[in-house]
């Protein structure tokens, strides 16, 4: 799925934009991340892309349909955020079929077929014989495994992740960057994320946007980034970090 950012606006409350005329296309299949400081609306763009909050002005295309104003729970995304915690009362099992069970009508598949899309997401994630654990007897690197096996259940049309190793320690941090990455290439979807951390970004990511102040400052390769920044605060900020 190919995504188009075309001059999103978002304000809050009448203050200064958050985002002004933000503009970027996300490729098929492409892995792009989000990267810039605390408050410089990455988080903003994500949200809009989700659906969780609306544009004052510009248009988002999927696939060249415009889906500016399509409800969240009609985009079919799958999601991966902070506040998207594990359900602590179910196993590992029923939390990635969670999204399967309460699709509406046709599109919800046969408890069998659920049962089996489960099993091949354990097997995706390397844990095939934990889906009758619970999430606290998990270490918190199992855990974020089990909310992308979650996330992708569905088979979302795009993968949309928010800081998601946020609340790990290092070096589970590290260990995780590549398994997502490995496990948005075997399933070949569409995948943004969002991040302040630059080593992060330039791990996982095809190509990164630099954001600031409600603006994207640059997009390339981390190659390009690294490069050729295309102003101070990109080459301050990439060689910061
Ligand atoms: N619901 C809201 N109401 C008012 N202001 C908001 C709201 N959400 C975000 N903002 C403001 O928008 C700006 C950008 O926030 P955003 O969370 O998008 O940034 P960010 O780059 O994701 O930062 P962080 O990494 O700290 O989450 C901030 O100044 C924030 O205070």
């Amino acid at each position: 799925m190919t995504l188009e950012i075309d001059r999103i606006t978002k304000s809050f409350d009448g203050d200064a934009a958050v985002l002004n005329e933000v503009s970027l296309t996300v490729k098929d299949g492409e892995f792009l991340a989000l990267l810039g400081p605390s408050g410089s609306g990455k988080t903003t763009l994500l949200n809009l892309i989700a659906g969780l909050t609306k544009p004052d002005g510009g248009t988002l295309r999927l696939d060249g349909d415009d889906i500016t104003t399509r409800p969240a729970g009609a985009r079919r995304f799958g999601m991966v955020f902070q506040s998207y915690a594990l359900f602590r009362h179910m196993t590992v099992a029923d939390n990635i079929g969670f999204g399967l069970r309460v699709l509406k009508g046709k599109d919800r598949p046969t408890k069998p077929a659920r049962r089996a899309r489960v099993a091949e997401l354990l097997d995706l994630i390397e844990m095939p014989d934990l889906g009758d654990r619970y999430p606290a007897q998990l270490s918190g690197g199992q855990q974020q495994r089990v909310a992308m096996a979650r996330a992708l259940a569905i088979s979302p049309r795009l993968l949309l992740l928010d800081e998601p190793f946020s609340a790990l320690d290092a070096q589970v941090r590290r260990n995780l960057r590549g398994s997502v990455r490995d496990l948005q290439q075997k399933v070949g979807v569409t995948a943004i994320l969002v991040t302040h951390d630059q080593a992060e970004a330039f791990e996982i990511a095809d190509r990164v946007a630099v954001m600031n102040g409600g603006i994207i400052e640059q997009v390339g390769t981390p190659a390009d980034l690294a490069e050729r920044p295309s102003s101070d605060f990109v080459r301050d900020f990439i060689g910061a970090a």
